[in-house]
């Protein structure tokens, strides 16, 4: 790690996920315990966000965290995604109870192709971008589209949140500490048809399907449990799930910079198990040095799952083919 500090634009930063992050990267979590960072912070021009965002970094002042070196205020994402190091695009119309993520497509996408130029344009030459927006994959793939400069491996969605929902179900149900649940990676889209692959998890070092043996389970109640947490929350919060997918972005990006780290992340397909090549789709990763990363291509896929990611993937076609005319026009 270097003692050049970071430089992170966060939109959204004054939204419920931001009010959990912000807290984390400033605090080290994110880059490590001796990575100094500045804080761009980014909301749209309103004077009650701006505002809200003033009280935000008011707090973050008053933490005293030793790494924090500055703070941008802006509502102008040219000054916000200036010489960034990492973009987290969290900033987006959240769904509300009742509401299908369907319906965030056309309204949330239009934010993405303006930032995704932005960020090409503005964002330092090492930039890479890590959206969590829903939809999460396809407003990642509409950013990355925007892009002449940076590479399609720079932009990455998030779906560890789901990972870490799955780990903890399978921990839950087989009565062991989290710890002992490895390789659950997600495959496909952030959304109710994504595909936890418990085939390839291991509880203590056997195969899933040894230690919890109910496969009705494993293909029923797990898979929607994990799919559909969360509509659950914001059944029960009346507000979508914040300070999980605050940490889960902490854990995306963490592991991303982390050589050897092996997790889930949506990145861009390019025909990999069987998946459209222009989608963003989630897979395993290995993250190679603190800059680059591999898509693990060895885990062989059953019927059931090729099946399960069938599904995912017609979504997310479906997701861009709505798309398509604001991505090409
Ligand atoms: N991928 C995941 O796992 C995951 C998990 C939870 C939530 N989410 C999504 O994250 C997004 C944010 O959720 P939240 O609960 O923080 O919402 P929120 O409404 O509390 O905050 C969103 C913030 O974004 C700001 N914003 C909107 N458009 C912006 C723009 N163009 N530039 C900068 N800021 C902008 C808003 O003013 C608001 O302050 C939602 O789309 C939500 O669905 C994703
Ligand atoms: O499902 C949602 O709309 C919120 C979020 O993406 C989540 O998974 O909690």
């Amino acid at each position: 790690m270097s003692n050049t500090p970071i430089r992170v634009a966060v939109t959204g930063a004054a939204g419920q996920i931001s009010y959990s992050l912000l807290f984390r990267i400033a605090s080290g979590a994110m880059f490590g315990p001796d990575q100094p960072v500045i804080l761009q912070l980014i909301e749209v021009p309103f004077e009650k966000a701006m505002k809200a965002l003033e009280g935000v970094a008011m707090e973050l002042d008053d933490c005293a965290f030793p790494l924090l070196k500055g703070m941008v205020l802006t509502d102008d994402p040219r000054v916000g995604f200036k010489d960034a190091n990492w973009s987290l695009l969290v900033g987006a119309k959240p769904r509300g109870p009742g509401m299908e993520r369907a319906d965030l497509l056309k309204d949330n996408g239009k934010i993405f192709i303006g930032q995704g130029q932005i960020i090409d344009e503005v964002a330092a030459a090492d930039a890479r971008i890590a959206v969590v927006g829903n939809p999460a994959n396809t407003n990642c793939m509409i950013a990355a589209s925007q892009a002449k400069r940076l590479t399609p491996d720079r932009f990455t969605a998030m779906v560890r949140l789901d990972q870490n929902r799955a780990q903890a179900q399978l921990a839950k149900k087989a009565g062991v500490d989290l710890t002992a649940v490895k390789d659950i990676f997600i495959y496909g889209n952030h959304s109710p048809t994504m595909f936890p692959a418990f085939k390839h998890a291991t509880i203590n070092g056997k195969p899933v399907k040894e230690v919890i043996t109910d496969i009705d389970w494993l293909k029923g109640p797990f898979l929607e449990t994990v799919g559909k947490r969360g509509a659950a929350i914001i059944a029960a919060r009346g507000l979508s799930s914040a300070a999980s997918a605050a940490n889960a972005l902490v854990d995306h990006v963490r592991s991303l910079v982390t050589p050897g780290a092996i997790h889930s992340v949506a990145v861009k397909s390019e025909g990999r198990y069987g998946f459209d090549p222009d989608v963003w789709a989630g897979m395993p990763v290995k993250t190679t040095t603190p800059g680059s990363y591999e898509v693990i291509t060895s885990y062989e896929l059953c019927d059931f799952c090729k099946e399960k990611i069938a599904l995912t993937n017609k979504e997310l076609v479906e997701e861009r083919a709505a798309v398509l005319d604001m991505i090409k026009g």
